[in-house]
């Protein structure tokens, strides 16, 4: 039965409106806005700042740190480096995404070595995905036309969203930095990526009804993140067991 799990994603979101969860993105540049908005639209507190020097002070005030790739340079290595190390040190959550780490062999091998790091969660493309030997313990949600989570031998397959969220750049970034605003309020790593990819699915179904492109897409997006209520979710959920494997 997967209604529990829709049911538990419904009460995930009540609790992070309650709560606000403060999310540390290291993100990378192109999409800052799109992430930062749509985790303020769905009622959590996002930060961005990545200065090495200032990395961990900001984690420190955060309840769960989001690392995203997408741009890299030798400063913001560092400032990743200190972030993860910061966020173990508290034991607060954090998330990767290894973006474009499919683009440059550099990139893969320094997603490989975060991942051993143990992130709760990683999300991924298809693409991204297949390069990345997933620990047993890290909870692996890829996106798609359908997203899937697992973790170990358990597996849904999640068919809501629309096919606009994938021609708008940053959609997956902000999966990703949604998982972090659940995993802020010390769900279980499963729980909050299944609550991240209902919410952004849900979102976007409501957002297509009245969009004519990427365009009015985007920002019906964010409109419809404020919306969402935990009862679309428990309506709206598609959600299956999957057999397939990742
Ligand atoms: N064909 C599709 N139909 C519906 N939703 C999609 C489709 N492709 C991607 N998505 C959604 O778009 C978002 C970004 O996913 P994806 O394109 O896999 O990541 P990325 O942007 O990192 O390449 C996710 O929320 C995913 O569910
Ligand atoms: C286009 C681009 N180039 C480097 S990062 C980035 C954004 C990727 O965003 P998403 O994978 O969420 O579409
Ligand atoms: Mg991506």
């Amino acid at each position: 039965m997967t209604a529990p799990l829709a049911e538990e994603a419904a009460r995930l979101l009540e609790r992070l409106r309650e709560r606000g969860p403060r999310v540390h993105c290291l993100m990378n540049t192109v999409v800052r806005k799109l992430v930062a908005d749509g985790l303020s639209a769905l009622g959590a507190v996002p930060s961005m700042t990545d200065a090495p020097e200032e990395v961990e002070a900001f984690v420190g005030k955060a309840d769960a740190l989001c690392v995203n790739l997408g741009t890299l340079d030798a400063a913001r290595r560092a400032g990743i480096d200190r972030a993860v190390a910061r966020a173990g040190e508290a034991r607060k959550p954090w998330l990767l995404d290894p973006a474009h780490c499919d683009y440059s062999p550099a990139r893969t091998a320094y997603a490989a070595g975060l991942l051993a790091r143990r992130p709760a969660v990683l999300r991924a493309n298809a693409a991204e995905f297949a390069l990345l030997a997933m620990p047993e313990d890290v909870v692996a949600v890829r996106t798609g036309e359908t997203d899937r989570i697992a973790l170990g031998a358990k597996a849904v397959a999640i068919s809501n969203g629309h096919p606009l969220t994938a021609r708008v750049t940053g959609t997956g970034c902000l999966s990703g930095a949604l998982a972090a605003a659940f995993l802020a309020l010390d769900a279980p790593p499963f729980a909050a990526a299944v609550a991240a990819m209902l919410a952004l699915g849900v979102a976007a179904q409501e957002a297509a009804t009245t969009a004519r492109g990427p365009g009015s897409f985007e920002p019906a997006l964010i409109d419809a993140l404020f919306n969402l209520s935990p009862e679309d979710i428990r309506r709206e959920a598609r959600i299956d067991h999957d057999q397939s494997g990742l």
